[in-house]
């Protein structure tokens, strides 16, 4: 479904924030990205869509070379890929509908964007998707009224309004609490399964990648050192990943015990975590 091949990016500043990585990756995978800050995790994502211009190398999303394309291809390919952002992305001021429908926008026109009016199949695939993960009640409520899990749950409905081929995220749970982050790690892995969509997942917790990725893939100062399935990810691997830094298994069997939310450590999956 995508194809990475020699992609490096090399900022203006100077900084080489990726070199060499190639990465195939097949239908309906879901893959999370791992490693310290700064690796290289959301250069890579944004490299995808070209938010980020590649200095080198070639990306396919199937047969389309993404690299290649002038800007109108890119407008469209871009389509057929749904991005979910750590900071949900939302309009505060509209309603959840309003935000999931404005997936849209990359497929209508102008003028129907202006107006804000959508085909009736897309508002009734909207409601679909909002039942889907679990906002039915919520369709009227403005997005600031919502919990961070809920506005999460709308970048998602958002994203996969656009009936994307692939999902780029973008550290989906970094400001979420421990179980609402994997509510929404699980909501994601089902819905990939269900519709054999595939998806990056930079991701800074990586108890939560073993748990539901089926691969992980590790990042080390813009160079690709681990690819393979969870289980592979031992202590030496996460060592070389993270190098020096301070990094312990989480031991703790009480899996609903709040941990830190924006700690830069990689935990590891406790016994117990490895069953929700
Ligand atoms: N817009 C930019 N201009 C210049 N350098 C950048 C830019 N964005 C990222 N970099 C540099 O590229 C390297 C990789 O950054 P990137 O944000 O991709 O890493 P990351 O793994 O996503 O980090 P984090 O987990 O902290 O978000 C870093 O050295 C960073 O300073």
């Amino acid at each position: 479904m995508l194809t990475i091949e020699s992609l490096s990016k090399s900022y203006n500043s100077g900084d080489k924030a990726l070199t060499d990585v190639n990465i195939t990756l097949p239908k309906g995978q879901v893959v999370a990205l791992i490693g310290p800050s700064g690796a290289g995790k959301s250069t890579l994502i944004r490299c995808v869509n070209r938010l980020v211009e590649p200095t080198q190398g070639k990306i396919f999303l199937a047969d389309t070379p993404i690299t290649q394309l002038n800007s109108g291809q890119l407008r469209a390919a871009r389509r057929r890929m749904g991005m979910i952002f750590q900071d949900y992305a939302l309009i505060d001021r509209l309603s959840v509908m309003e935000n999931v429908l404005s997936g849209y926008l990359g497929y209508s026109g102008f003028w129907r964007s202006f107006l804000r009016r959508y085909p009736q199949d897309v508002i009734t695939e909207a409601f679909r998707l909002l039942e889907r993960v679990g906002l039915e009640s919520f369709i009227d409520k403005r997005a600031d009224e919502l919990s961070g899990g809920q506005r999460q749950r709308v970048g998602i409905a958002r994203a996969l309004l656009q009936n994307p081929q692939i999902l780029l995220v973008d550290e989906p749970t970094a400001s979420l609490d421990p179980k609402t982050s994997r509510q929404i790690m699980r909501l994601i892995k089902e819905l990939c399964a269900e519709r054999q969509l595939s998806a990056i997942i930079n991701i800074h917790d990586v108890s939560l990648a073993q748990q539901f990725a089926d691969r992980i893939i590790g990042l080390k100062s813009g160079q690709v050192v681990f690819d393979g399935q969870p289980d592979a990810l031992d202590t030496d691997m996460l060592t070389l990943i993270y190098g020096e830094e301070d990094w312990n298994p989480q031991t703790d069997n009480d899996d609903e015990k709040e941990a830190p939310v924006h700690s830069s450590k990689p935990m590891m999956m406790s016994s117990k975590a490895a069953l929700v």
